[in-house]
């Protein structure tokens, strides 16, 4: 790979991959630790909907009820009259993705991460991507880094899913001819300070949407409810859905994209999996007419490439979404 010698600069730059720092330090470098710690140590978990998605499109009784709860929890916004409190984060079960499957896809990730150093630096992120094996990238002293390595594979334009919603495809055109979809795949090693070091700090995804596929055993994922911190718990082979910070723009701010974060564990490695549904990034992105009135006025200017510049803003310090704002 042509950009492996200048990718080694940049992950020397940043010390050591973290996985190499759980093993070898006792305790993480400065540039890990929180100042004001974690907030706290007991967290209550959260109550997620769970959605059977192979209820959705059958006629009987249980197929009505699971279409009545998407109502209930307005995730079936454009047949909803109130869009006042939309749920933007649920579980979906009966995915018709096997078990099996999505077993083989955490061990091939648990498998890339036990490789030497070496051998991963071969697809090490290039210098201005974000695309290939890294950790945080570092715009300045003051940030403080997450304990985490990763490895982000874009995957290719899928065309033939389309979603359908019914006679509204405002959100689809605003996704352009090549949608991207990308996956992440996440290590987090033990982590000696979970009191005060993050696996990842709180965020919305840059994306329209994100799926989740979750440790089975090791919880971790917590995200923000009125100010209060929840920890999202583990269902074996469901996928976590969550809205992007793309989909709070198109959808002028009805769907909130959650914010959420990553919190460490003293003795366990955890491996989740993420896939970001992103629109093309020549594609523009802004609130879809129809939901912008009087009473709803238009919430963000429209935007470009925003998960291009996702990042410089996010590492320091501002919700990329918020310089949106109108
Ligand atoms: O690993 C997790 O639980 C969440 C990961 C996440 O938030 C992300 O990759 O954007
Ligand atoms: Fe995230």
């Amino acid at each position: 790979m042509a950009s492996v010698a200048a990718s080694h600069a940049r992950v020397e730059s940043l010390a050591k991959a973290v996985q190499e720092l759980s093993t070898n330090a006792a305790t993480p470098p400065e540039k890990y630790i929180l100042k004001d710690g974690i907030g706290g140590t007991a967290f209550p978990v959260l109550e997620v909907p769970v959605l059977d998605l192979s209820l959705l499109n059958s006629s009987s009784p249980e197929g009505e009820k699971e279409v009545e709860k998407l109502a209930r929890f307005r995730l079936l916004w454009l047949y909803s009259v109130n869009f006042s409190v939309p749920c933007t984060l649920y579980y979906v079960v009966n995915h018709g993705i096997k078990d099996s499957f999505l077993d083989q896809v955490h061990g091939v990730t648990k498998e890339f991460f036990s490789l030497p150093m070496e051998e991963k630096m071969k697809c090490a992120m290039p210098k201005d991507d974000i695309d290939g094996y890294g950790n945080d990238t570092v715009y300045s002293d003051k940030q403080t880094l997450d304990w985490n390595d990763r490895l982000y594979l874009v995957v290719k334009p899928e065309t033939q899913r389309k979603l359908k919603l019914k006679d509204e495809d405002c959100f689809l055109k605003q996704y352009g001819e090549n949608p991207i979809v990308l996956s992440r795949f996440n290590l987090y090693p033990p982590c000696p300070r979970p009191d005060a070091v993050l696996a990842a700090k709180p965020h919305g995804d840059a994306s329209a949407m994100t799926y989740l596929l979750q440790d089975k055993q090791v919880e971790g994922l917590q995200t923000l409810k009125d100010g209060q911190w929840y920890r999202v718990p583990i269902i074996p082979n469901a996928m976590v859905v969550n809205v992007g910070d793309q989909v709070e723009i198109m959808s002028n701010g009805i769907f909130k994209s959650p914010i959420h974060r990553v919190v460490t564990n003293p003795n366990k490695e955890r491996i989740t999996i993420a896939i970001f549904c992103t629109p093309d990034a020549t594609s523009e992105v802004g609130p879809a007419e129809g939901l912008i009135d009087e009473e709803r006025p238009k919430l963000f200017n429209s935007v470009v490439d925003y998960t291009g510049n996702y990042f410089k803003s996010f590492q320091n310090g501002k919700r990329p979404i918020d310089l949106l704002r109108i």
